[in-house]
């Protein structure tokens, strides 16, 4: 009887056996359900073994193999037992993740496409033609005729009279069209710059096979239409192309472009917020190769693409590429493994590149492309520093800032305030006795809401009524403290009554539909003086914001965190960035206590380039990454005794395996100590070298697998840790 060996999303080691009585070699990379403990698993077939570990007859056998869609490829298996290896995670764990929900569980999947290429009929030739009544559906088929047809439904589906496009092929004006035009096919070029076609240039004059470049260019310089042009060339080679966005949330405008520039391509986007029909049906048709390009997270760096040509990873510095719990993998580092496997290009785009992405294209390692200019407007913003030392500041915002926002209204101009917290204030307290408002369950304060007068913990979620008055002494008079977008969008609203003030964060936009509702009333006009988080601070194009005026920077300038300047750096860059990107010209105002600070110094000058060399100087001094490499061993237990107790341990154990390439460090409590009722500790594992600490690494986890861990204490490691 044949035997498989399956990897089970479960938290051991290896791998499982049972028996499929018809099962042959085309059944590896195949999703099977098999019985497990009391109830079943899902899994991945990953080899079919000659002989069983454990006798045959033990085995139990499969209750079903997935034969409906393609088994997964040998390279995707590659992929997911390179990330197991790399992150110290289960194969299972790792498979699990990768695989979309319905497809685990080896459902009844349909790869079928439900996005069509659509035509005009013959009906709707005569529709258009008569044009008797003013309909909806009518108003659809001229705009749809004027972009260009056939399209895919969701392209029709975008157009302003989109709505209609149910109502258009129940007439039967509209029809699936039978006439494939080439998947490459694209509309609505504009004139590339000079910067963006040398880049094209560069890169069309590189060699076939894996290369990786970094996409260094200003805010504002184009790197989309570059992203564009390059995918443009990988379909016509007959490739799929990755497309790899730090939020999907983010960036709903940019699955329309692509899916408009590419009307005949079948444009296929997979992130976590997907129904899970849709996000099978995706990854089916991505494995089945249906699908041209892939447009998501982090998580589709794990789609199957049979034919891959091309890699993008747009903003690639952001920290959400990095998964922060399970399997902690970064997907800017799988893809560029990826890209390596598959043999095919990979580009890393990014106006302020992670520090050791700048590294290495300036060690060579990574082929560059600069832009260095903006697309459309004639300049970059100038930034200038306000110095708050010795300002009365009005509920955070300083004379200069006010009077640059007056002029905005006055142009009709909109406006941008920058500050990197939610809420309406960090924290409650009572003058009278000291009380202040901390989480029960984590080492934070709860954080004001006025919008729905909650108090809320914005770490574990705990959230209650803001209480009348002190819970401690009973003083009616207690007070909010300090300044999140709430207060600063009441002051705003106060200040400019005939403004529209407009507060965009996590809050305001919790939903998908609130979020694109707040970005088409932005670009719409629809606002004067938008308050927003560092959801405002990427990627968007809003030709009428002139004016960023940043507050709270500073507090972010003397974190702890080895990485708080690059981090700092990159925002405030990034929220700069969105002033002045049309024709008008922008300014940007920072607020602080520290104008001479060198970062401030090179933020206003742009000068990225200053920045990377300071910050890696000093990176190189200190002995951090990217000079060194690290894993991070973090425990969490109800009683922090627990957590650095078992750390310890580990630590000693550690030692005797640790060569002299490896250090260990102390076991400290984490900055945020507490989190959701559980006490957390943290051990700092070291090397010069990527081999040695990988070598360790594989030691010390099967050691620590092997010891006993005391209940009701987890573990987990981090490889590359982001947060040190
Ligand atoms: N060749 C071009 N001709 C005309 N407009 C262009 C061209 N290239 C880009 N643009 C326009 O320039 C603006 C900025 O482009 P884009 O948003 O791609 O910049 P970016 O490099 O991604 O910037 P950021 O890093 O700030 O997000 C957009 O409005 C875009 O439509
Ligand atoms: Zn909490």
């Amino acid at each position: 009887m044949p035997i498989v060996r399956v990897a089970l999303p479960v938290p051991l080691p290896q791998l499982f056996d049972y028996t499929a009585e018809d099962a042959d070699g085309s059944d590896v990379g195949r999703c099977v359900r098999v019985p497990f403990g009391r109830g079943d698993k899902s899994g991945v077939i990953v080899a079919l073994p000659g002989d069983a570990e454990v006798a045959s007859a033990r085995l139990k056998p499969v209750h079903h193999i997935q034969r409906d869609v393609p088994p997964l490829p040998a390279d995707w298996l590659e992929l997911v037992g390179f990330v197991a290896r790399y992150y110290h995670a289960r194969l299972g764990e790792v498979v699990a993740l990768a695989l979309p929900p319905g497809l685990r569980r080896a459902d009844g999947v349909s790869g079928e496409d439900v996005d069509p290429p659509l035509d005009l009929t013959a009906a709707g030739q005569a529709a258009l033609a008569e044009a008797r009544r003013e309909s909806r559906a009518l108003a659809l088929l001229s705009e749809a005729v004027a972009a260009g047809l056939p399209a895919r439904r969701s392209v029709v589906r975008a157009l302003p009279a989109g709505a209609a496009v149910g109502d258009a092929l129940k007439r039967g004006w509209l029809a699936i069209s039978a006439q494939s035009q080439p998947r490459h096919l694209a509309v609505g070029l504009p004139t590339l710059t000079e910067d963006q076609a040398a880049a094209v240039a560069a890169f069309d004059a590189a060699e076939d096979g894996f290369r990786c470049w970094l996409l260094h260019g200003v805010t504002g310089s184009g790197k989309t239409e570059v992203y564009l042009r390059l995918a443009e060339r990988a379909l016509a080679a007959g490739g799929q192309v990755l497309m790899l966005v730090p939020e999907i949330a983010l960036t709903p405008q940019l699955e329309g472009r692509v899916a408009s520039r590419f009307p005949a391509a079948n444009v296929v986007a997979l992130h976590s917020g997907l129904a899970e029909g849709a996000r099978s049906r995706g990854f089916v048709q991505a494995l089945t190769g249906q699908a041209d390009i892939v447009l998501g997270t982090r998580l589709s760096v794990f789609a199957p693409l049979p034919r891959l040509g091309l890699i993008l990873v747009d903003e690639e510095h952001d920290a959400s590429y990095k998964q922060q719990e399970g399997v902690r993998y970064s997907a800017r580092d799988v893809a560029v493994w990826r890209a390596r496997q598959r043999k095919v290009p990979v580009v890393l785009g990014s106006a302020t590149p992670s520090l050791e992405s700048w590294l290495h294209a300036r060690n060579g390692r990574y082929a560059t492309l600069n832009l260095s200019r903006r697309a459309v407007a004639s300049s970059l913003p100038k930034v200038r520093c306000i110095d708050t030392s010795r300002l009365r500041l009005d509920e955070g915002l300083s004379p200069a800032l006010h009077k640059a926002l007056e002029e905005r209204l006055a142009r009709g101009e909109q406006s941008l305030v920058f500050l990197n917290r939610r809420g309406y204030a960090p924290v409650l307290s009572c003058p009278s006795c000291g009380w202040i408002s901390t989480c029960p369950n984590c080492s934070a304060n709860l954080v004001v809401h006025l919008a729905d007068r909650r108090l809320r913990c914005h770490h574990c979620g705990c959230d209650g009524p803001v209480p009348a008055a002190c819970p401690s002494c009973g003083n009616q008079d207690i007070q909010p403290f300090g300044r999140g977008t709430q207060r600063v969008e009441a002051r705003l609203a106060e200040l400019f009554p005939a403004a529209r003030v407009l507060r965009v964060d996590r809050d305001a936009a919790r939903t998908r539909s609130q979020w694109e509702a707040l970005l088409a009333t932005i670009a719409n006009g629809g606002a004067d003086i938008l308050v927003g988080t560092q959801m405002m601070a990427k990627g968007h194009d809003f030709p009428r914001l002139t004016l960023v005026g940043v507050i709270g920077a500073d507090s972010s300038l003397h974190a702890a965190d080895f990485r708080a300047p690059e981090r700092l750096f990159q925002q405030l860059m990034q929220v700069g960035g969105r002033a002045g990107r049309g024709t008008l010209p922008g300014e940007v105002l920072i607020q602080t206590e520290y104008p001479a600070h060198p970062l401030y110094q090179h933020l206003s000058r742009q000068d990225f380039d200053a920045f990377a060399r300071m910050a890696l100087d000093e990176r190189r001094q200190a002995g951090f990454p990217p000079y060194t490499h690290q894993a991070m061993l973090r425990a969490d237990a109800p009683l922090l005794h627990d957590a650095v107790a078992f750390l310890k341990e580990a630590r000693a154990l550690g030692e005797e395996l640790a060569g002299d390439a490896v250090r260990l460090f102390d076991p400290v409590p984490m900055r945020l100590t507490r989190l959701a009722r559980r006490e957390r500790a943290q051990l700092l594992v070291e090397a010069d070298q990527r081999g040695p600490l990988q070598a360790f690494l594989l030691a010390w986890m099967e050691a620590l697998y092997r010891q006993r861990a005391p209940r009701d204490l987890r573990w987990q490691v981090d490889v590359d840790p982001l947060d040190v």
